[in-house]
């Protein structure tokens, strides 16, 4: 590609767990400006389950499970986008976009990084945007408790302040001032389901190194983070779940764990349904969703991930198990 010609746009969605950042790209990617875009999604931990909640498309959806995108699949990132060039190059067809989702644990940084610092990345790629997808109800609590919540609104172009449906204006009215101060370039959005006019979002080259150098001068520097003793847990097993078992488990464990419980997310195999059932939350608010219907060859299981700080696995292990029709009771010992 020579000089002057057009280089792919990327657009990184960051944000924390459970902001909203996969209702933004199911947006992007039922957009006819989606057409021939890659999408690549990180997710903590080992599960592929984030792609599943990524509605059907024609798209390329690529999942990089095996790590943090920010720690030490940055050479996964290049390696991908790399062999993806190649293979458009051969079979003729055409990418004419990229967009990374980053787990809610990651700094962008150095996603960033991996467009401004790789010659052959610089070459045909562009960042377009880095987008910050935020909880409104939750934010508060995140940027006090996690740096990588703070990291991410400092290094976004674009926020939007989601789940303006949880909170008061003026609790709005006071996130927006916190960001401000925090990041006053960045374009602010209020939403709910993120919804935002994707005109302002896709192909709007809103990203400038200078800017985000003037906010953190060592960007580009090698840099170390912890994901502040943030675990996660899968559970799967493709015995049918009790719905009503579940809802007591849940109600329990988002009264008692709540705080503990970053983000939780699963498939779910409900005895006597045809349909996979979504079932998700954040802290205590959880809500599920009829899926699909399950594929004919499809094996029906239950998937469940679980991602927070001192989680008891015995505990959640012996819930799964009271869902299942193992226990009569839930808690660990019991
Ligand atoms: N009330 C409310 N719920 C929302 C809004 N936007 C998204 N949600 C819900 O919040 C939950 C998390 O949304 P996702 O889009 O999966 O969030 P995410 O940032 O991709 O989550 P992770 O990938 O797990 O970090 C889902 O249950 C959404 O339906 C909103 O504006 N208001």
């Amino acid at each position: 590609m020579s000089e002057g010609m057009n280089k792919i746009p990327v657009t990184i969605l960051t944000g924390f767990l459970g902001a909203g950042k996969t209702t933004l790209l199911n947006r992007m990617l039922r957009d006819v400006r989606s057409n021939n875009t890659a999408v690549i999604i990180n997710e903590f931990g080992e599960t592929g389950i984030d792609g599943k909640f990524v509605e059907q498309t024609k798209e390329e959806i690529i999942e990089i499970n095996n790590g943090c995108i920010c720690c030490n699949v940055r050479g996964d990132l290049i390696k991908i986008l790399k062999d993806m060039l190649v293979r458009v190059h051969k079979e003729g067809t055409e990418l004419k976009r990229v967009i990374i989702e980053t787990t809610g644990l990651a700094n962008p940084a150095p996603v960033i990084q991996t467009f401004l610092m790789d010659d052959v990345m610089r070459h045909w790629f562009q960042l377009d945007c880095v987008c910050t997808v935020t909880d409104a109800l939750h934010l508060d609590r995140q940027l006090h408790e996690h740096a990588v919540a703070r990291e991410q609104i400092a290094f976004a172009d674009k926020i939007i302040i989601n789940k303006q449906d949880l909170v008061s204006e003026e609790n709005l009215l006071e996130l927006q001032t916190r960001i401000q101060k925090m990041n006053p370039e960045a374009e602010l959005f209020f939403a709910q389901d993120s919804k935002v006019p994707l005109y302002k979002l896709l192909d709007v080259f809103s990203f400038s190194l200078d800017q985000k150098l003037s906010v953190r001068p060592d960007m580009l520097e090698h840099h170390h983070h912890h994901h502040d003793d943030v675990q996660a847990f899968v559970l799967k097993d493709e015995r049918p779940i009790d719905p009503e078992r579940l809802n007591i488990w849940f109600s329990y464990l988002v009264q008692v764990k709540g705080e503990s419980l970053f983000r939780y997310k699963g498939i779910l195999h409900v005895n006597g349904q045809s349909r996979r059932v979504l079932f998700q939350g954040v802290h205590m608010l959880f809500a599920s969703t009829a899926d699909r219907r399950w594929g004919q060859d499809e094996i029906r299981q239950n998937e469940l991930v679980f991602i927070g700080r001192d989680l008891d696995e015995a505990e959640l292990r012996a819930g799964f198990a009271f869902c299942l029709g193992d226990k009569d009771k839930f808690l660990a010992g019991a």
